[in-house]
C-alpha cells in the first residue's frame, strides 16, 4: 500500500514509520511514498529527504478557507496515488469533506489512552488529572476529532512529579512501536473500518 504521512513539526513518529517499512524483515504491506507538511523547514521534512522520500509543503496560509486547503491536500494525495494517510503530528483540523473521502483509509496518533483527554494538550490534562497511567492511541481519523475508531493502544506509568515534558519523552516511546504496529494492521486489511464506530478483524 502507498502512504502518505502528514506532518507538522519534528517527526519523530515519521521516523518510527520510515524505520519500520525500510527494515527488511519487517516485510510490510506499506511503502511511505510521500510526506506533507503545512509548515515549511521542520525537521520531519528532513527525515523525509534523507530516507530519499518525496516531500511537498502545502501551508494553511496560502488558501482562503480550511476547505480549499484540505483540496489542495487531496489532489496532492490522489495524485501520488495515495492508500493510506498517516497524520504524525499533524496539527491542523480536517474537514468533513475530507474526512469523509479518506474514511478507513486515514490514521492518527494521539498522546493519551483515549476517550481520556481529547485535544491538543492531552499531556496537560493528564498531570492535571492526577492518573497513574497514561499512553497513545492510534485511531481512525472521523470527522470528530479525536474520537475515531481505536485501532491500537500502549500504556505508560505516570509518575509523582512528572511534567507535560518527562512525561511525553516516555509516551513518544510507545507511540514509536504502536504507530507502525497499527500501519501494518490497516495496510495488511487485518483492520479494516466497517462503520465510524467500529472495525472489523480479519
Ligand atoms: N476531522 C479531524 N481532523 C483531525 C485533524 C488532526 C488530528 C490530529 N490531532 C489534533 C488534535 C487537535 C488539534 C487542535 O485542536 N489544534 C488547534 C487548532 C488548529 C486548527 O485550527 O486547525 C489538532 C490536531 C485529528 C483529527 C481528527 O480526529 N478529526
Ligand atoms: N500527534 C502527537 O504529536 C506529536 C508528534 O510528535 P512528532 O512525531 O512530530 O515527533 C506526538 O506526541 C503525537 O502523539
Amino acid at each position: 500500500k502507498r502512504v502518505a504521512v502528514l506532518i507538522s513539526g519534528s517527526g519523530t513518529n515519521l521516523q518510527a514509520l520510515i524505520d519500520h517499512t525500510t527494515e527488511q524483515n519487517s516485510n510490510s504491506s506499506a511503502e511511505i511514498v510521500l510526506v506533507i507538511s503545512n509548515k515549511p523547514n521542520v525537521q520531519g521534512l528532513t527525515r523525509a529527504e534523507k530516507a530519499g522520500i518525496a516531500t511537498k509543503v502545502i501551508s494553511h496560509k496560502d488558501y482562503k478557507s480550511r476547505d480549499d486547503f484540505d483540496e489542495a491536500l487531496h489532489a496532492s494525495l490522489t495524485s501520488a496515488g495515495i492508500d493510506i494517510v498517516c497524520l504524525a503530528g499533524f496539527m491542523r483540523i480536517l474537514t468533513g469533506g475530507f474526512v469523509s473521502k479518506w474514511h478507513g483509509k486515514m490514521l492518527n496518533i494521539h498522546p493519551s489512552l483515549l476517550p481520556s483527554f481529547k485535544g491538543h494538550n492531552a499531556h496537560e490534562q493528564v498531570i492535571k488529572a492526577n492518573v497513574r497511567i497514561s499512553g497513545c492511541t492510534v485511531h481512525f481519523v472521523a470527522e470528530e476529532v479525536d474520537g475515531g475508531a481505536i485501532i491500537v493502544q500502549e500504556s505508560v506509568p505516570v509518575y509523582h512529579g512528572d511534567t507535560e515534558e518527562t512525561l511525553a519523552e516516555r509516551v513518544k516511546k510507545v507511540e514509536h512501536t504502536a504507530f507502525p504496529k497499527a500501519l501494518e494492521l490497516v495496510a495488511s486489511e487485518k483492520a479494516l473500518l466497517n462503520s465510524d464506530a467500529f472495525i472489523s478483524w480479519r
